[in-house]
């Protein structure tokens, strides 16, 4: 016996959720299948629970810089206490609560494809469940850590983002594989609430690879004035752990190993695609879905397949899995009803031009569009004009020491901003300005207009606008 839905999806994530929302909003009855916690990665192992883990480093960063001011030590179980009230205490009742007002169904359990339209749920107590979609089918079931292949680690049992954000007691020491955003973020957020010794491995020669080359700067510069210990150009060749729980030792390709009591993995994600039933709809299994900008799978007969979020592989933020999701909702909604489905909100075009980003370290490294190297790399006739935020007044008068800098990305036939970067404390809340100056392509000759505020840390504008040459 099946139920039919207008729309089923897979995963209560913030871009299942969202997908939901707005094909009810639409008219269309909706059921979503979550076999853990509504609200997704994100709102408990994520997001949510690393940023409380790490304001409190940044507020008492922020502290010592200012002459005349001076804070005791953390306290931790304070700290954890209002990270636990940030993820709900891992208790989902306020967000399906949430779900079952859209109104929508939510269904506890392991959801996969079992042919067109069709969606077998296994739930808790091991029962089936079937559910069949008259219009579309969405996978949002996210991404899960990838482990790297180093003998010996996956047998140590190590950390991943979940483990770290869930942290119940800091390791005294801690090794961190990878130096991406993960690793940044849960490196500092560990040393800053108290690991005495954090090392950092990095493969290649710098930290947050995919950024402008002075954010990882800037960055190792701080991690090396806080004492954490960056090694980059090497990596894991080997890790053991004999007691479960106890001691890992790293063994490196050079040197002594490094020893530690905990170990954090963070060398990128993997789609959650595994026994999602792909095979069953003609689809490779354990891959990301490909979408196009309507988020509808290519090469699934008659269309009604469709993912949204970290599961497509697009761009693996939050932001842009519910942008997507906004817009996945809206053309399922639009198709169902034989509207036109090729209006500009119904298509995720912001996808292709570098989404913006936040890295939650001190100092906040944010960034949106392309970067010098993209940008020229992908044709533009490029000039690129970088500035030392240190030399901006709403900067110095934020503390003493300030380090930053900003970089903005200009097409020179056209005018406009193609990225900007900004390194530097109080940087992320300047960073939606600059997605509306790439995103609207404002002409310079325009954005020379927007004058910021003095003294702020905004002037940058003023001052990259000036490099430039207005
Ligand atoms: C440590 C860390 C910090 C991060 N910080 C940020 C940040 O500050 N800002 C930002 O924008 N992004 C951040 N991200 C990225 C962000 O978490 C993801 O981009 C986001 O969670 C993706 O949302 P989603 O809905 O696609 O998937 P998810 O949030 O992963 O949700 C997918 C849901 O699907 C469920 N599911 C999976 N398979 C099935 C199945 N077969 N049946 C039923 N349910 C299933 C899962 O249980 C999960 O609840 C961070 C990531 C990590 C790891
Ligand atoms: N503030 C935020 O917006 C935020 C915070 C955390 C995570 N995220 C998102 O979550 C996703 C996952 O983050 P992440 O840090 O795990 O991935 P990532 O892709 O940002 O970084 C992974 C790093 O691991 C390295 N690596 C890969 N394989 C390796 C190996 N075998 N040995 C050593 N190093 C290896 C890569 O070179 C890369 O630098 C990212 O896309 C990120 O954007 C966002």
């Amino acid at each position: 016996m099946s139920e039919v839905f207008d729309v089923i999806v897979i995963g209560a994530g913030p871009a299942g959720e969202n997908v939901l929302d707005r094909a009810v909003r639409g008219g269309l009855t909706a059921a979503i299948v979550e076999d853990r916690l509504a609200g997704g990665e994100c709102s408990y192992w994520a997001c949510i629970p690393s940023k409380a883990l790490l304001r409190p480093v940044e507020l008492a960063g922020e502290v010592a810089r200012m002459p005349g001011m001076s804070l005791g030590p953390i306290d931790v179980d304070a700290v954890l206490a209002r990270r636990d009230e940030a993820v709900s205490h891992y208790d989902d009742a306020g967000q399906v609560r949430w779900i079952e007002g859209v109104p929508a169904t939510f269904v506890r359990g392991r959801g996969r494809l079992d042919g067109a339209k069709r969606v077998l749920v296994t739930e808790p107590d091991g029962s089936q469940r079937l559910l069949t979609a008259r219009h579309a089918v969405v996978l949002a079931t996210g991404s899960t850590a990838a482990i790297s292949p180093a003998p010996g680690l996956r047998e140590a049992a190590p950390w991943t983002s979940h483990e770290v954000t869930a942290v119940t007691s800091v390791p005294g020491r801690l090794v961190v594989i990878g130096g991406g955003v993960v690793a940044c973020e849960m490196a500092q957020a560990m040393h800053g609430l108290g690991a005495r010794q954090t090392t950092v491995l990095v493969r290649g020669d710098t930290l947050l690879p995919r950024m402008e080359p002075f954010a990882g700067e800037l960055l190792a510069g701080a991690f090396a004035a806080a004492g954490i210990d960056l090694r980059t150009g090497t990596e894991a060749v080997r890790v053991e752990r004999p007691e479960p729980g106890g001691k890992v030792t790293v063994h490196l390709p050079d040197g002594p190993p490094v020893e530690a009591d905990e170990i954090l993995v963070a060398t990128g994600r993997r789609p959650a695609t595994e026994g999602l039933g792909l095979e069953s709809v003609g689809l490779p299994g354990g891959e990301s879905v490909e979408v196009d900008d309507s988020l509808r799978a290519t090469g699934v007969a008659e269309g009604w397949l469709y993912a949204v979020g970290d599961v497509n592989g697009r761009n693996l933020l939050t932001h842009m899995g519910k942008y997507q999701a906004r817009a996945c909702g809206d053309v399922i909604v639009a198709r169902a009803k034989g509207a036109p489905d090729d209006l500009p909100a119904l298509r995720a075009t912001a996808d292709g031009y570098g989404a913006p980003q936040v890295v939650f370290t001190d100092p906040q490294i944010c960034a949106v569009g392309r970067t010098e190297e993209a940008a020229r790399r992908d044709g533009f006739r490029v000039r690129a004009v970088e500035y030392d935020l240190a030399s901006v007044s709403g900067a110095y008068l934020l503390g003493d020491g300030y380090q930053g800098r900003a970089k903005a990305v200009v097409d020179e036939d056209r005018r406009v901003l193609l990225g900007v970067t900004f390194a530097g404390q109080g940087t992320a809340e300047l960073l939606h300005a600059a997605t509306i100056a790439v995103t609207a392509e404002v002409p310079l000759e325009r954005l020379w207009h927007a004058v910021p505020s003095f003294p702020t840390v905004s002037e940058i504008w003023l001052r990259l606008l000036e490099t430039y040459g207005l």
